[in-house]
């Protein structure tokens, strides 16, 4: 059996290559995340998405408890056999969605009680359940139960809430059953005050945990604060473990927090964007639905060797976004997150050779490539 452990390969600045070592295999990292919410990244069959050069996904134990039931995933042989994808699964604890999905919701010192946004229901989730929960999926990697800090928040809010978090967060190591290869990630809270994001890292030290995240930012802060916050908070999380910055972000997001030392990284972006005809590229986005597109023939992308870019031209796509065809949302969910795997492979192979920074202004000076 194989133990958690993160190999630190090479730093760069304040960018690192690392390798995560799990139960269920090996994650290079920078490494992006695809989301894939109710136990499917939509509108993919898992051996495509692993085809684009992922390595580990995500899942939500909200969606998943509301439906179909962790006991049911559970009986029927877990998470990974369930949804066929045999490599590492992250799971978020639930307390996020919660706040962004759920009716009627209720937070006590005890967790959260809620309704259903699917049927209204009413469901319990605390730290213990959400541990629980995390359990019965097999996830690979099990999130602290937390609150995220909404933003703005006055250091008072922002206080109280990263406290009851980090009593949360020592619930759920209570909590947690150990296996070997799996790993419980502590969420430092904070909001966007430095004394706080160190006493959020200080508690979480306490538990010695295998890896942690960067929580309650991609919160609505915008791009600036978000990288004046990880300018200090980052370097409060332990350098010998993985570093996971939930829910970011566009591509000049994971850029810029590779190089402020951030591991992991999850965004809902590529798979909604591309159900909505916007495609990244490596010259910056586009947005099939614009009637320009009707007669090009050029590939979306001639640096992308996914499906869309190398058997389908620009019109071909246009016309199947204009038809409201599914096959539309599935080239362009394909080829975003070919390009989000490419520009994570792109910036371990530029830290590995010490050339971050002219990568990064590469990046730039191709977004803002213009006429494409
Ligand atoms: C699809 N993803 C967006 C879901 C996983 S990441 C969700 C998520 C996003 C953000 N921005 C902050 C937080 C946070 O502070 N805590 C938790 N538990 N989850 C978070």
């Amino acid at each position: 059996m194989t133990e958690f452990r993160y190999e630190l390969l090479a730093q760069d600045g304040k960018a690192r290559l690392g390798r995560i070592h799990t139960a269920h295999g090996v994650i290079d990292t920078p490494t992006f995340m695809p989301v894939g919410t109710a136990a499917t990244v939509k509108g993919m069959l898992p051996e495509n998405v692993a085809d684009t050069g992922a390595q580990i996904l995500l899942g939500n134990t909200y969606h998943l408890m509301l439906r179909p039931g962790a006991e049911r995933i559970a009986r029927l042989g877990g998470l990974h056999k369930f949804m066929n994808w045999d490599k590492p699964i992250l799971t978020d604890s639930g307390g996020y969605q919660v706040m962004s999905l759920a009716k009627l919701r209720k937070i006590t010192e005890e967790g959260v009680t809620f309704k259903s946004h699917i049927d209204g229901r009413k469901f319990n989730l605390t730290p213990e359940r959400s541990m629980e929960i995390q359990h019965l999926l097999g996830s690979t990697i099990t999130m602290a139960f937390d609150e995220c800090t909404p933003f703005p928040a006055t250091e008072k809010q922002a206080a109280e809430s990263m406290r009851m978090s980090m009593r949360w967060a020592k619930r759920s190591k209570d909590a947690f059953v150990e296996r070997e290869g799996y790993a419980l990630y502590g969420i430092q809270q904070g909001s966007v005050f430095e004394n706080l994001r160190r006493e959020s890292s200080e508690k979480l030290a306490e538990l010695d945990l295998p890896g942690h995240s960067v929580g309650g930012l991609a919160v609505g802060e915008g791009q600036q604060i978000m990288f004046d916050t990880l300018d200090f908070c980052v370097d409060m999380l332990p350098a010998n473990k993985p570093r996971y910055l939930m829910g970011v972000g566009k591509p000049s997001d994971l850029v810029g927090a590779v190089m402020r030392g951030i591991d992991q990284f999850d965004c809902v972006l590529p798979t909604r964007s591309g159900r909505n005809a916007q495609a990244f590229t490596h010259r910056g986005t586009l947005n099939l639905k614009n009637g320009r597109h009707r007669d090009d023939d050029r590939p979306l992308d001639d640096q992308c060797n996914c499906p869309a870019c190398t058997k389908y031209s620009r019109a071909y796509l246009h016309h199947l976004i204009k038809a409201g065809e599914i096959l539309g949302a599935v080239l362009l969910t394909w080829h975003n997150l070919a390009y989000y795997q490419d520009l994570m492979r792109g910036m371990r192979e530029a830290i590995a050779e010490g050339r971050m920074e002219a990568f990064a202004r590469d990046f730039h000076a191709g977004q803002e490539g213009g006429d494409i």
